[in-house]
């Protein structure tokens, strides 16, 4: 990863979830000298400082949506990573307010405490529910990202170059689909599909942190950058799943839950129009024109370009063998598998 880590300070906020701990564990591994875990939950804090059991780490409890903590936890760092945020879509529709607090305003906060202390690059962690958004979570998301854009467009001479990544589903992150329905299994239950037409972006771990790593080497002011994934439908990926553990599959399908899409759009058609390719990602500038009305009357813009928004519907779609073949590629999955057969083998 470059600019380089030796000896650099870097903050992580949200640090002790599942993007989080994976960043951790890089930074340290590419000779971070100092990474920092501002999180809400200090039982979660103390479980992480036992298993990495590393000096390097310090530890803030804090709450983004708190300038001054997040202000305390930024002073003297160099870089930062802002993944803290509440994800899940039903929660954020019943307290959409909690949403703007921690995912914009919380933002907010983030950029400014970066920009006093004199932070030179801030990631911001997005999401493709930010596109068209349809519930609180995505609104929110949509303008964290614009938060990030406006810094960047309104300070050209900004201290703190902050950028933006966007992805989908992470499989088997905490509190998503993936470990629900093999706990599911493992009960002997039959899984609870809620619309087995329904298609997501399939992501690893590995692929969201290597996005932010190319963010933070690659990213102009206000960049979004966006990874690409193969997609399956729900009831693919329940059938996997059940097929790996050798378990048929059974399905009670529930129907939509509040504020989901039947499919997820990772860039849009505008975005795309203006979006530089890099092969797996895509870099989307920001819009840099200035708030002069007069020159958007004479200057507006005039490209067109009628290519389709990018979607899990629209993207490589992955068949079942397919994705039982991605998700054994997973440590998480095969951890399950051999604990599966020990436990058989011990039957
Ligand atoms: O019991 C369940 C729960 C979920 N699903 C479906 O599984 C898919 C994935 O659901 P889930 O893992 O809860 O993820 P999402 O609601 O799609 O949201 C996740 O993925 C986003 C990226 O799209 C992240 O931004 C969010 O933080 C993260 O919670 C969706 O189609 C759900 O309808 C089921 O079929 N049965």
């Amino acid at each position: 990863m470059s600019p380089s880590l030796s000896d650099r300070r870097i903050l992580i906020t949200g640090g002790t979830g599942s993007f989080g701990q994976t960043m951790v564990a890089r930074l340290l591994d590419a000779g971070a000298g100092e990474v920092r875990v501002l999180s809400r939950d200090e039982a979660k804090q103390e479980a992480l400082r036992i298993r990495l059991r590393d000096d390097r780490v310090r530890f803030y409890l804090g709450d983004v949506r708190d300038l001054d903590s997040v202000s305390k936890a930024t002073r003297g760092t160099d870089y930062v990573f802002h993944a803290a945020a509440l994800k899940q879509v039903p929660s954020c529709e019943f307290f959409p307010l909690e949403a703007v607090r921690t995912n914009v305003l919380g933002s907010a906060n983030v950029v400014d405490a970066c920009e006093r202390n004199g932070v030179s690059a801030l990631v911001y962690l997005s999401t493709d529910k930010a596109v068209y958004p349809i519930n609180a979570m995505g609104m929110t998301k949509a303008l964290m990202e614009k938060v990030a854009q406006a810094h960047a467009r309104n300070n050209p001479g900004a201290r703190t170059r902050v950028c933006s990544v966007r992805y989908g589903n992470v499989m088997c992150s905490r509190g998503s689909v993936i470990p629900l329905f093999i706990e599911q299994i493992r009960n002997g239950m039959p899984l609870t599909v809620t619309e087995p037409t329904m298609t997501r972006f399939l992501m690893s771990l590995a692929d969201s942190v290597e996005l932010v790593e190319h963010a933070f080497s690659h990213g102009q002011p206000g960049d979004i950058f966006i990874r690409k994934a193969p997609a399956c439908t729900i009831g693919d990926l329940a059938t996997a799943l059940c097929n790996l553990f050798e378990v048929p599959a059974k399905f009670d399908v529930l129907g939509l839950r509040h504020g989901e899409k039947l499919s997820e759009t990772l860039a849009s058609q505008e975005e795309l129009a203006r979006a530089e390719d890099f092969g797996d990602f895509l870099r989307v500038p920001v819009d840099s024109r200035d708030l002069n009305y007069s020159l958007y009357f004479e200057e507006g813009d005039t490209s067109r370009d009628r290519r389709l928004d990018y979607t899990s519907d629209n993207t490589t779609r992955l068949t079942v063998p397919e994705v039982m073949s991605l998700l054994l590629t997973l440590p998480e999955i095969r951890q399950h598998l051999d604990h599966e057969s020990l436990s058989v083998g011990r039957s």
